[in-house]
């Protein structure tokens, strides 16, 4: 589009030039040219004089214009850098955080339900010393697709600790928020995960809990964490939903 902008324009100069200097010659006399001639000569200018205005004006700016999308697809990719988890390839933890603090103070304004999950890996500890740490590291990674494919839009899960993911559930009352997170369990239980030649299953515990309005983040992540930490106690690869105090349910 630009290309046909900058040939309207030199064509139009040129015709412009024409003009002027067809007026002057016949101010000295010449006799008026044909219109054929009159648009000949206007195009031979035109192509005269597009070549140095191309290389001296619209290739630098081309150039320069270039040079800018580079850049900032450059910062664009160092932004998404610093949010995502080297080894798992979703959020990490500044991520996350952002993403849960966006959520919240979405559902502080619009008043919409907001379920928070904290999943944490079962006796991840013993995996890593039976089979090696890269073997866990294999884990953690495929854990995080399974999650990450158990979600759907506009659902968010990082990366929150070692073996800790946060899952943000915008729009998600704490009844549909225990489906997804149950849906989350059982894909993770049902995974084949390829530990020392063989298949095993591994097991994730859930907490989960429901934003209240006025709570901040360290109140919001202090329930879930008790939830999750219920979970555990309750024997793992459970969803254990942290009850509200019926005061702030009233709120939700
Ligand atoms: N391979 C690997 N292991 C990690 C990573 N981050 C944390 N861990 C391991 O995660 C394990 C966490 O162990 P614990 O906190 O005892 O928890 P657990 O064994 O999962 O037991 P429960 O949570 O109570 O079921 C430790 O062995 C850590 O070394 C990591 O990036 N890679």
């Amino acid at each position: 589009m630009t290309a046909v902008w900058a040939t309207a324009a030199i064509v139009g100069i040129a015709f412009l030039a024409e003009l002027v200097i067809t007026a002057s010659l016949s101010a000295f006399g010449r006799l008026p040219q044909s219109a054929s001639d009159f648009v000949l000569d206007a195009l031979l200018l035109a192509a005269l004089i597009a070549a140095p205005i191309y290389w001296l004006v619209l290739k630098p700016l081309r150039r320069e214009y270039e040079k800018r999308v580079q850049a900032e697809r450059r910062a664009e990719d160092l932004g998404q850098l610093a949010i995502t988890d080297p080894l798992t390839r979703i959020m990490n933890r500044r991520g996350i955080t952002v993403s849960v603090l966006d959520a919240m103070a979405q559902a502080e304004r619009y008043g919409n339900p907001l379920a928070v999950a904290m999943a944490d890996i079962d006796h991840f500890k013993q995996v890593n010393d039976t089979y090696g740490h890269e073997a866990g590291d294999k884990v953690l990674s495929e854990i995080a697709s399974v999650l990450s494919e158990s979600l759907r839009m506009p659902d968010k899960v990082g990366r929150y600790g070692g073996e800790e993911f946060l899952v943000v559930l915008p729009h998600t009352t704490l009844a549909q928020g225990r489906k997804i997170a149950e849906r989350m369990r059982s894909a993770v239980g049902a995974w084949p995960f390829e530990l020392g030649g063989k298949q095993t299953s591994v097991t994730i515990s859930i907490g989960l809990t429901q934003f209240q309005k006025g709570e901040d983040l360290e109140q919001l992540l202090s329930r879930v964490d008790r939830a999750l930490y219920q979970a555990k106690a309750g024997g793992r690869n459970l969803v254990v939903t942290e009850k509200i105090p019926a005061r702030s349910a009233s709120r939700a």
